[in-house]
């Protein structure tokens, strides 16, 4: 059987922001079915083009899940995982997205509102810096759910007390001792109790590095270990604070942390109002045609 879009080379753009590496696949008019068994054989990082997660660009209009919003947000953020599953947020990936929108002349540096599965995230392009690079990109992320209860992760016999915090997408946030603890990473963290996440979760380890400044590794639901989760920051920030005896919107006195991945560094803040900011670097670095052949024939 011919699939419908054969023929038609697709383009795409590489990007990353503090290493959360993604698969840019612009399609304005929302014409490309992409399935998750697409999507996985794209962010394959031995027989694809490989990345933690794909990032199709759609107009709202053009998306039956950005529709509603398209009053608010041209832009519609279509995010999956690198297994294919479909998540209500990235944070990185939306400071890329915009980096791909500002890099085609959608727009330019200044503000913009990005539709996402999780609702409008307004974005804040800096202008580029003194010596030519490109600015930071400034994320509102909305404000941050803390459902409490009793979670807990484990990794390998082990098991700590975590912090459930929702972003958009959900997240369990346990401190240690040392970010080794965590071991290899190559399986999911177990998580209890099961129903705390009934649709799975990422899970955040943290270390303290200074006051206002700590260090996590992560394990992404749908994708694995990756060098940064930018949704993830901001629920380690928000746990960082609650732990610290800091809460914004019980004092009217925002908190600054910084957060440290393995691919980098963000800045995180909860606002008075409780709003979450985000600062970090967005990247493109390359840009190509995907053989649909490839994509959608029958050997790979
Ligand atoms: N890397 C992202 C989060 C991507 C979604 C996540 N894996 C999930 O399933 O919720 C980020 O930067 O926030």
């Amino acid at each position: 059987m011919t699939h419908p879009h054969a023929g038609a080379r697709i383009p795409f753009l590489k990007g990353h922001g503090t290493e959360n590496d993604f698969v840019i696949v612009p399609d304005p008019d929302g014409r490309l079915d992409l399935s998750a068994a697409d999507v996985a054989r794209l962010c394959d990082r031995r027989a694809g083009i490989g990345g933690d997660g794909l990032l199709r660009v759609v107009r709202s209009a053009a998306h039956p899940e950005g529709a509603a919003l398209a009053g608010e947000a041209e832009w519609f953020m279509d995010y999956r995982n690198s297994d294919g599953s479909i998540a209500e947020m990235c944070g990185n990936g939306v400071r890329v997205f915009a980096r791909y929108l500002q890099r085609e002349g959608h727009i330019e540096a200044g503000d913009l509102a990005v539709a996402t599965r999780a609702g409008i995230r307004h974005v804040h392009l800096a202008k580029d810096t003194e010596d030519g690079g490109q600015g930071d990109i400034t994320v509102s992320m909305g404000r941050a759910t803390l459902p409490g209860g009793d979670v807990s992760v484990g990794v390998d016999g082990r098991t700590w007390p975590a912090i459930n915090v929702g972003m958009g997408n959900p997240h369990a946030v346990a401190f240690v001792t040392d970010l080794d603890e965590a071991g290899d990473l190559l399986h999911a963290p177990a998580v209890a109790p099961a129903g705390a996440y009934p649709a799975g979760t990422n899970v955040e380890f943290v270390v303290d590095r200074a006051p206002g400044h700590v260090a996590m590794r992560v394990h992404e639901r749908g994708s694995g270990e990756t060098r940064s989760c930018g949704t993830g920051a901001c629920a380690v920030m928000v746990a960082t604070a609650r732990r610290d005896g800091l809460d914004p919107l019980r004092t009217g006195a925002a908190a600054t942390y910084t957060v440290d991945v393995p691919g980098g560094r963000l800045v995180i803040t909860e606002r008075a109002d409780g709003e979450v900011e985000m600062t970090g670097p967005a990247v493109i670095l390359a840009e190509g045609t995907i053989d649909p052949a490839w994509l959608w024939g029958p050997t790979h």
